[in-house]
């Protein structure tokens, strides 16, 4: 007999969507991914974060001549400075060292993941998100031609993916008895479609030092940045003031910074990309910029025994 107040189907416990990670075979390299879609690629040679796809979009520009087999810096992603910005300068414990520092060519260490689905439920797949951590000690290094090599350090990377940005950080530790000082800058290559129709706000009225005119001061505009040649800027700015990456006057990605003051603009163009080996396809720098959130413009000291923080994060729009 058909019962007509059969009771519903008990729900059987739903498998909560839960984020992926995984190493590849050979061990070079870690993806993450969330139930939504995002996912972000690092390799452990440079802790560089070579992919970040978020909003159905890749957002990080690499080279198409990029060498990913650890034998040279990585050109696009997201390279990590340290201990120095640019070429070291002359007489500092950093003379000799490679140009940006080692941070970028050393191999980490991946120290694990840990992940949050807080707000997963059997309906939504939530905000899931994942945090990757990175390592990087002065007993990892191979021979250091510089003054470093006396200095002692312990640096944690944390690379966090959520649904709608990407966090960098760093903890950057003096574990030794010495006191030091170091420079660092996340390197980012924001991938867009068109640099002509590129606008960068946030910096307007700060001065810079303009490197394609040898480090000249330069006084600061009053409307967004927009970029049509090569641009190579260093400015100055306080911690707090929001970055917003635009195209066709839209805001396609927004960059907040903690302890994070300066900020580099830096475009090659095309004379200048042409002159890198590893810079592809030719005209490539229509498809990038790079906006890269530092503390570069000053030395900052870390005594013994004391930690450093500082990061980013970049938001897709
Ligand atoms: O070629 P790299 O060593 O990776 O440096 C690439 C660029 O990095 C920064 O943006 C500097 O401001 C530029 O002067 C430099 O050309």
């Amino acid at each position: 007999m058909e019962r007509s107040k059969k009771p519903a189907n008990i729900p059987v416990s739903p498998t909560i969507p839960t984020p992926n990670v995984s190493i590849s075979q050979d061990n070079s390299r870690i993806t993450a991914s969330l139930p939504t879609g995002e996912s972000v690629e690092v390799l452990l040679y440079g802790a560089t974060i070579i992919s970040w796809k978020a909003k159905g979009k890749e957002n990080l520009f690499l080279s198409s001549k990029a060498h990913l087999d650890g034998s040279k810096a990585v050109r696009g992603g997201i390279p990590l400075v340290f201990p120095v910005f640019g070429p070291p300068p002359a007489d500092h414990a950093t003379t000799g060292l490679p140009q940006h520092g080692f941070a970028r060519t050393s191999k980490w260490e991946y120290l694990g993941k840990s992940t949050s689905e807080s707000s997963a439920t059997p309906n939504s797949k939530g905000d899931a998100s994942v945090k990757l951590d990175f390592g990087l000690s002065h007993t990892m290094l191979d021979k250091i031609p510089s003054e470093w090599k006396n200095y002692e350090f312990g640096i944690t990377y944390s690379v966090t993916l959520n649904k709608e940005d990407l966090e960098t950080s760093f903890a950057i530790r003096n574990t030794g008895e010495k006191d030091w000082e170091f420079q660092t800058l996340f390197h980012t290559y924001l991938a867009v479609d068109n640099i002509s129709q590129v606008s960068v706000s946030g910096l307007e009225g700060a001065s810079y030092k303009d490197k394609t005119q040898g480090g000249k001061e330069v006084k600061g505009t009053s409307g967004p940045i927009t970029i049509g040649g090569e641009v190579d800027r260093n400015y100055s700015q306080g911690p707090t003031k929001l970055i917003t990456i635009a195209e066709k006057n839209k805001p396609r990605y927004e960059l907040y910074r903690d302890l994070l003051i300066d900020v580099v603009v830096w475009n090659p163009w095309e004379t200048k990309a042409k002159g890198m080996a590893d810079f592809g396809p030719e005209d490539g720098y229509k498809k990038m910029i790079c906006v890269e959130a530092g503390s570069v413009m000053q030395w900052n000291t870390l005594e013994a025994g004391d930690t450093w923080e500082g990061g980013q994060r970049i938001k897709a729009l």
